[in-house]
């Protein structure tokens, strides 16, 4: 054994996290700082542990549909074309572009030239995985996230770290931020230290997953409609708030059933809990107990 490296060893047997292990930066992506001008936030991905766990949390199968946004010289791209998804990769750049074009033109890849922050979404169910430019990261999630109709399985995105805690916070500052919290379960997978890029950025990053929440598509405009109102008025109780909306009793009821003890405010309520409440508000209550109460 002497003289024999450890590194191997450990690796193999899982003792070392994933950042440690050797031969897992991608060879020919340089490691550099970030050039001052760097204003959209541009970095390669160089590590292939950061890969492979996008992978493990997305993933895409055969007959799937994955759309990734900024794929450069196509280090994500491979990794995704090699699951039997089908891969729609998005590029501004058109030496990129066209980079990927040929490095793909055998495999289920469908390069589009465009900006990632206008590109048209599928109308089919499809998931993202990505590696954001830094700067993009609320313009796309307002896209995926915002409208109603998107038909969006999941995501697995490499943002900001500074972000992603923003956005996980257990409630959110906005009411934008919570009506994808209430959608949307949010969570950070792991964070991702700046040396997995290049050039390294100067904070490090997260891989962020998204998951859709079930939820009836007829309490979307109550579930809107609270939170609006919510955010308004964040130091009003949440029977208050409740109350603008369903008939008061029904309100006093829904609070309770929150389980969050009175009196509570409505600036305190996370977003699953308003995605319930709205969920509950659309239910039709049985007319003998509903007749009882009111
Ligand atoms: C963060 S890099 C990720 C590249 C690659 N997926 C990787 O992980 O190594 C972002 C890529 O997105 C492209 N990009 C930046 N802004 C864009 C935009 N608004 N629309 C489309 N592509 C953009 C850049 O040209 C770059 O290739």
């Amino acid at each position: 054994m002497r003289g024999r490296p450890l590194l191997p060893f450990l690796r193999i047997a899982g003792w070392l996290p994933p950042w440690l292990a050797p031969g897992t930066l991608i060879p020919g992506v340089p490691a550099m700082r970030a050039p001052a001008s760097n204003p959209s936030g541009v970095h390669f991905l160089r590590d292939r542990t950061v890969i492979a766990g996008l992978l493990r949390s997305a993933r895409p199968r055969g007959g799937d549909l994955v759309l990734e946004l900024g794929a450069g010289p196509g280090v994500l791209t491979a990794a995704l074309a090699g699951t039997g998804a089908r891969i729609v990769a998005v590029e501004r750049d058109a030496a990129f572009a066209a980079r990927l074009r040929r490095r793909f033109a055998q495999r289920p890849v469908t390069v589009v030239e465009d900006d990632l922050r206008r590109v048209r979404l599928p109308r089919r169910l499809f998931a993202v995985v990505a590696n954001l430019p830094f700067a993009t990261g609320t313009a796309v999630l307002r896209r995926l996230l915002g409208g109603r109709d998107v038909p969006l399985r999941g995501a697995d995105l490499l943002v900001e770290w500074g972000f992603a805690r923003r956005l996980t916070r257990p409630v959110p500052r906005d009411a934008e931020t919570a009506w994808w919290a209430a959608r949307y379960e949010l969570r950070i997978a792991r964070r991702v230290p700046a040396t997995a890029f290049a050039p390294a950025p100067r904070v490090a990053a997260a891989h962020l997953v998204v998951r859709p929440r079930q939820l009836d598509r007829r309490a979307l405009p109550v579930l809107r409609a609270l939170l609006t109102d919510a955010y308004r008025r964040p130091a009003a109780p949440l029977t208050a708030v409740l109350a603008a909306h369903v008939p008061a009793a029904r309100a006093h009821r829904l609070a309770r059933s929150t389980g969050i003890a009175p009196p509570a405010i409505a600036g305190a309520v996370p977003p699953s809990v308003w995605a319930a409440l709205a969920a509950a508000a659309v239910v039709a209550e049985p007319a003998a107990r509903a007749r009882s109460i009111s």
